[in-house]
């Protein structure tokens, strides 16, 4: 759908900015489209990119795609952070390559289901957490694209669902920690399910538990990172603690754009 309001008319070098949108009917879509495309205007060319996971990332990956082929954009390099996303680009002839050749990427955009105030952030529900924490923890500048649904007060407060990758290998025992660590705070672990009721496999051929119902504020996320992270059989969990540069929040009254202090 073509947007009556052209989001490249958003323009602020400031740190913080609200420009009114009320007057305009948006979608949520709408919202995610105006975040990325004010992301892209951060891409330069010759840069290394890491390109995110998600409905959101998209539009992203899909404005980077049409400045490259209207000649605004030269010699990126793209780092997808999913299978799914590697056939976008491919599709829009991003040339493409990994971290082993570029371990250094000077800005990646990405996505996010839940961004707290000082920025960090729960990510994975498309299942795609350990490579964007890999590639996003390996770039320069970490740019999170958001509508305000995302806004939460806490990461891991009520709405929480905080994805855990881990090996399918004895996956019940695994799950059953991972509830028995989060016990205090109500919490359900559910393997995620894909087509047919079958697992949901990611692109490393694992699971994913989701972390659901946790009731409060989980308190030192570090804490909880760490004994998540020390459970054997767990891969990887879903929150990117400290690891965000800018956060573009785009809502019906207007796009802010939030820097880490
Ligand atoms: O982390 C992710 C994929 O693993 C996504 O970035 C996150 O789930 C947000 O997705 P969307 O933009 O579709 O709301």
């Amino acid at each position: 759908m073509a947007l009556a309001y052209d989001p490249l008319f958003i323009t602020s070098d400031k740190s913080s900015t609200e420009i009114s949108l009320a007057s305009i009917n948006l979608t949520q879509d709408d919202l995610k489209r105006i975040a990325a495309y004010k992301a892209v205007e951060f891409v330069q060319s010759g840069m290394v990119l890491g390109l995110g996971t998600g409905s959101t990332a998209k539009h992203a990956v899909d404005r980077i795609g049409e400045l490259l082929r209207q000649g605004k954009l030269e010699n990126i390099v793209g780092i997808p952070t999913s299978k799914k996303t590697q056939e976008q680009a491919l599709s829009l002839g991003i040339p493409l390559s990994d971290l082993d050749s570029h371990p250094v990427i000077d800005l990646s955009i990405d996505g996010a289901d839940e961004v707290d105030p000082d920025l960090n952030l729960v990510k994975g529900r498309g299942g795609s957490l350990l490579r964007e924490k890999m590639i996003e923890g390996a770039s320069k500048k970490f740019v999170v694209i958001v509508d305000e649904s995302k806004m939460v007060k806490h990461i891991g407060g009520s709405r929480l669902a905080l994805p855990v990758e881990i090996v399918p290998f004895c996956w019940r025992f695994t799950a059953e920690k991972l509830r028995g660590l989060l016990e205090g705070y109500g919490c359900e672990a559910n393997l995620r399910l894909g087509e047919k009721g079958k697992p949901f496999v990611t692109d490393n051929g694992n699971y994913i538990v989701d972390l659901v119902n946790v009731e409060k504020d989980m308190g030192d996320l570090g804490l909880v990172s760490d004994a998540i992270l020390r459970l054997p059989g767990v891969v990887e969990h879903g929150m990117f603690l400290d690891m965000a540069s800018t956060v573009i929040i785009a809502g019906e009254l207007g796009v802010k754009i939030k820097n880490k202090h």
